[in-house]
């Protein structure tokens, strides 16, 4: 099965004629080239280190784990230079390119069920040889991987691998938040126990969905709403209605992936075994199938940035607005990165209030029909996507009226309105998880989904019928056995830990084309702690707030309960059915429950005197200081300084304080009492003991 490559590639660029683009990453251009001595067409990466963020040691063992990688369904590199400040890495040519580009230019609806049985077959012959080698993909997904002129199809990109054993005896989970939210697992967006093999599995589940409808399921929507609806809904899956084109081996293989206790997905070895793979036909059937009429690989590439670019050119500025909307879902995005667990469950039980999830429950509920609105030339789908995925940015946070509102009301800002509330939020540090637990330890189970997890295995277990090696049970690990004699082989990803790569957050994979462009203004490194969103649930005006309750309206802005939740603990029901917005108050003692207040009042104060100090700087520098704009400031600052929730808020806390402080007065009076009295009973004895022995003297003179 080993792949031998005894040919020696040369590593200097003057042996390579470097020919057309063929591909495009967020960190490297893919080329189609001749290596000249050998007569052979190759594929060379170059990846431009100036613009690597100086993760040189990401790229180089990116760049190794490629060389020492050694599986036919395994893109491995044959070798890699640097020239200038580029790094060439040389590698077989796939013609075909991507699945995820001949969708797009030839099957926006999805490949058949024998093409999709091939690819995924394959795939998974390769996620077994690198989960027995220690490797945790965590990339898979239709765009990575790549299909020969044969019909050959590998593996590819290993940005973001992972090697369970680069840091020796630490335990075989990760605790690392890369991939593309769309195929990352729940586990691995939980980011509370860590990960490990099974995170593939999840993803190879969704790239199974993906080659079957042309799309991930949740691909139109933003990051963090790819996050919520992975962790709150139910996995998606085939529907054995609606997708009835596909088998119930098809459908029942993609269950046992999509089962959210990792525990529970079968590993890769066992999958492969799965009835599903056991009549998938031959290579040469695919290579027919999909890439006979295709055109080169080059030209449907350069088609494709073509149009791309037309389409770019005639909309900028509606582009640009989207763009600036995205940035904005992508920030928060990011900022969610460090999400708190309780802080997502109950934005996402806000969230249920809000119409385009409440479709999206019934969709889901459905099982699916996502697909069907996505139809079209893959161009056209790409922007009308882009549509869809500004359009839910919106809705889930700042609409676009309310920008031009913020917009008109401090136009007399020097900088951005925008950008000058951002100096308004609490930028904190990357948490890097360090110290992961131990395997056993790494899947928490989920009652939620359990049942229905269950059941899927169950059916599917049946079907297996007289397959022993399906049936006879899954092992919830990979051999470890088989791993602890295996060659260590270093491994990691372009990125540092916890921190994402842009482009793999941008909650849409046909951005992917788009986004060098953009990158540099999407490097946010560090998460905001501080977001402002709108409500539209709970807010009797109609408007959303997808994020948090609001607690307050104070002219355009609101406190929401978002915005205190990173720091106050706030307690939300997580039922998707009940009153989701009311807080469930725990028992707890009014002296627990005052810090939480203080915390609270305080951040109103600050995101007052925000406020107020932002319109001190619109009246200094507005050439109309007039009447007309002190009259306004005038008004606002006649505000009383507390409206009446917070005033109700402080009214309590007073009232607690004073009662605790009463409390704590009568505790230390009782005991100042009590020690007082204990001062006087002993003195009191003393003076008993001095009266006794003064009686006795007297006895003693009189007798
Ligand atoms: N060996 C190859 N043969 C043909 N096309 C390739 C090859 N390698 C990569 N490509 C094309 O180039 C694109 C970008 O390559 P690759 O994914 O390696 O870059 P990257 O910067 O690591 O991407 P990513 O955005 O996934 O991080 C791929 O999606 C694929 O279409």
């Amino acid at each position: 099965m080993g792949q031998t490559t005894e040919k020696k590639f040369p590593v200097t660029a003057k042996e390579y004629n470097l020919c057309e683009e063929v591909g495009e990453g967020v960190s490297a251009t893919v080329y189609r080239a001749l290596c000249i001595p050998l007569n052979e067409v190759v594929a060379i990466k170059v990846l431009d280190l100036e613009k690597c963020n100086n993760d040189f040691d990401g790229i180089r063992r990116e760049v190794q784990t490629m060389i020492l990688i050694d599986h036919p369904n395994v893109l491995r590199a044959h070798c890699s230079f640097t020239t200038g400040h580029k790094l060439w890495v040389v590698m077989p040519y796939m013609a075909g390119g991507s699945c995820l580009h001949i969708m797009k230019s030839s099957y926006p609806e999805g490949f058949e069920e024998p093409v999709i049985a091939i690819l995924l077959r394959e795939v998974l012959k390769a996620l077994v040889y690198l989960h027995a080698h220690g490797h945790i993909h965590r990339d898979v997904k239709a765009g990575n991987i790549l299909v020969d002129a044969n019909g050959a199809v590998k593996l590819a990109d290993f940005g973001v691998a992972a090697c369970m054993f680069d840091t020796g005896d630490r335990q075989r989970t990760r605790n690392t938040f890369v991939g593309t939210p769309c195929w990352m697992a729940p586990e691995v967006m939980q980011q509370l126990h860590g990960y490990d093999f099974k995170a593939d599995i999840w993803s190879f589940g969704i790239t199974a969905l993906e080659l079957a409808h042309g799309h991930a399921p949740f691909s139109k929507y933003p990051p963090m709403k790819v996050l919520l609806m992975t962790l709150q809904n139910a996995p998606p899956g085939l529907d054995y209605e609606r997708d009835k084109r596909f088998s119930k081996s098809f459908k029942d293989m993609v269950a046992a992936c999509l089962v959210k206790d990792p525990k529970k997905r079968p590993s890769s070895e066992k999958l492969l075994k799965h009835p599903f793979f056991k009549h998938a036909r031959s290579n040469d059937y695919l290579a027919r199938s999909i890439l006979d009429g295709l055109s080169p690989l080059g030209e449907r590439f350069r088609m494709l940035k073509e149009k791309e670019a037309h389409i770019l050119a005639q909309d900028k500025a509606s582009y640009e607005y989207k763009e600036h909307l995205s940035q904005q879902e992508y920030m928060r995005g990011i900022s969610a990165w460090n999400f708190n667990l309780e802080d997502l469950k109950s934005q996402a039980a806000l969230i249920q209030d809000d119409p385009i999830s409440v479709s999206e429950e019934s969709i889901l509920s459905e099982k699916h029909k996502d697909r069907q609105e996505n139809v079209g030339h893959p161009v056209e789908r790409v922007y009308s996507e882009l549509d869809n995925h500004s359009n839910v940015a919106s809705q889930l946070e700042v609409g676009p009226s309310d920008i031009h509102d913020l917009e008109n009301s401090l136009a007399a800002l020097p900088i951005k309105p925008l950008q000058a509330l951002k100096g308004c939020f609490d930028v904190c540090e990357d948490e890097i998880g360090v110290g992961s637990p131990s395997l056993r330890d790494s899947v928490r189970p989920d009652s939620e989904q359990e049942s229905q997890q269950q059941a899927s295995t169950s059916v599917m277990d049946r079907e297996a019928g007289g397959d022993d090696a399906w049936d006879a049970g899954q092992s919830s690990t990979t051999s470890y056995s088989v791993i602890a004699g295996c060659k260590k082989f270093p491994s990691g990803s372009l990125l540092q830990d916890n921190v994402l790569s842009p482009k793999k957050y941008m909650g849409h994979r046909d951005r992917e084309y788009l986004q060098p462009k953009y990158q540099s203004e999407r490097n946010y490194s560090c998460p905001l702690q501080y977001r402002q969103k709108k409500d539209s649930s709970n807010s009797t005006s109609g408007e959303d707030a997808s994020e948090g309750a609001v607690i307050e309206h104070r002219g355009r802005f609101k406190v929401t309960s978002a915005d205190l939740s990173n720091k106050v603990p706030i307690y939300y029901s997580n039922s998707m059915s009940g009153d989701s917005a009311s807080p469930i108050v725990p028992n707890l003692s009014a002296a627990s429950v005052f810090p939480s207040l203080q915390c609270i009042l305080q951040q109103n104060t600050m995101l007052r005197e925000e406020i107020m100090k932002l319109i001190k700087f619109v009246e200094q520098n507005s050439s109309d200081a007039s009447e007309s704009t002190e009259g306004g400031i005038n008004e606002l600052v006649q505000i009383p300084p507390t409206t009446m929730k917070e005033r109700e808020l402080q009214t309590q806390v007073l009232q607690m304080q004073q009662s605790v402080k009463k409390n704590c007065i009568g505790k230390f009076q009782m005991s100042a009492l009590v020690e007082e009295l204990q001062r006087l009973k002993a003195k009191n004895a003393q003076l008993e003991r001095k009266y006794n022995a003064m009686l006795k003297k007297d006895d003693k003179i009189q007798e």
